[in-house]
């Protein structure tokens, strides 16, 4: 099966300084991939390249196997089924989560004019629906304001999901969670990669160690080494760069 992302010899220049030296890295179809590495090392910017907020210098970003990434606009990569989910807020907090993933699903539309119309029925069992999998079914009518860190968080997602993306990019989705919520994210994240492939930059390594299919380390702009999180702790090369000092 061909991958849903391929990245091609990626290079990001920012002015002299080279954040992405020729990044080769593929993600497969329902796989949950997770990026690491040490500060610096450019995992970011390879989200940031994938996504279209920032530009390669040079290589290719590949989806499904043809869909050349490189030259499109931010908006029409999300609309080939990419979305990412940013560390920074976005949710409305003076509204509820139902009402927030109402505003989500509208935007979806992209119609002014369905703003003013009526959700149908079926809309509204998605919304429903998507308010159980991420855990607020039960506090879908409640202020988004008065949610914990984690259910904002999942919140994020929800809004991210409703575009029933191929592919969601997470930049460290469990910063500042308590472990339960840790282990909370894991499992929806395990439940999002049965429909759509999950690429995660994450520092925290017993969340990659419990939720990772594939684990990719990267380092000064390179990809270092790719495997399963169990080979990944044994090879030499990355305990040097990384795990020796903070796993
Ligand atoms: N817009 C920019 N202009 C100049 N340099 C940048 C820019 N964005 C990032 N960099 C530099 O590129 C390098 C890679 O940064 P990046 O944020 O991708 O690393 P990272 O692996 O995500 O690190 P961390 O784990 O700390 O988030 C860093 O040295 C950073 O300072």
């Amino acid at each position: 099966m061909q991958p849903i992302l391929s990245c091609r010899n990626v290079m990001v220049d920012f002015s002299g300084f080279k954040a992405l030296q020729g990044v080769d890295l593929q993600v497969e179809s329902g796989e949950i991939l997770f990026l690491i590495g040490p500060n610096g090392a450019g995992k970011t910017t390879l989200l940031d390249v994938i996504c279209g907020k920032t530009r390669s210098t040079d290589g290719e970003v590949i989806f499904e196997g043809n869909i050349s990434l490189t030259k499109l606009p931010e908006q029409k990569i999300v609309h080939k089924g990419i979305v990412r989910k940013f560390q920074a807020p976005s949710i409305f907090l003076q509204l509820t989560p139902f009402e927030n993933l109402e505003i989500a699903m509208k935007q979806k539309k992209k119609l002014f004019s369905i703003i003013f119309a009526k959700m149908s029925v079926s809309q509204k069992a998605k919304i429903d629906e998507l308010l159980n999998k991420i855990g607020l079914y039960e506090v879908r009518d409640e202020l988004a304001q008065s949610l914990s860190h984690g259910q904002k968080q999942w919140l994020e997602i929800g809004m991210q999901l409703i575009q029933e993306p191929k592919l969601l990019l997470l930049d460290e989705p469990i910063a500042g969670m308590s472990g339960e919520e840790r282990n909370k994210t894991g499992e929806l994240i395990e439940e999002i990669a049965k429909k759509c492939s999950v690429l995660i930059v994450e520092h925290d390594m017993d969340f990659v160690r419990k939720f990772s299919t594939k684990v990719v380390v990267m380092h000064e702009g390179k990809v270092l080494c790719e495997g399963a999180m169990q080979d990944i702790q044994e090879n030499e090369e990355v305990k040097n760069v990384y795990l020796g000092r903070s796993g």
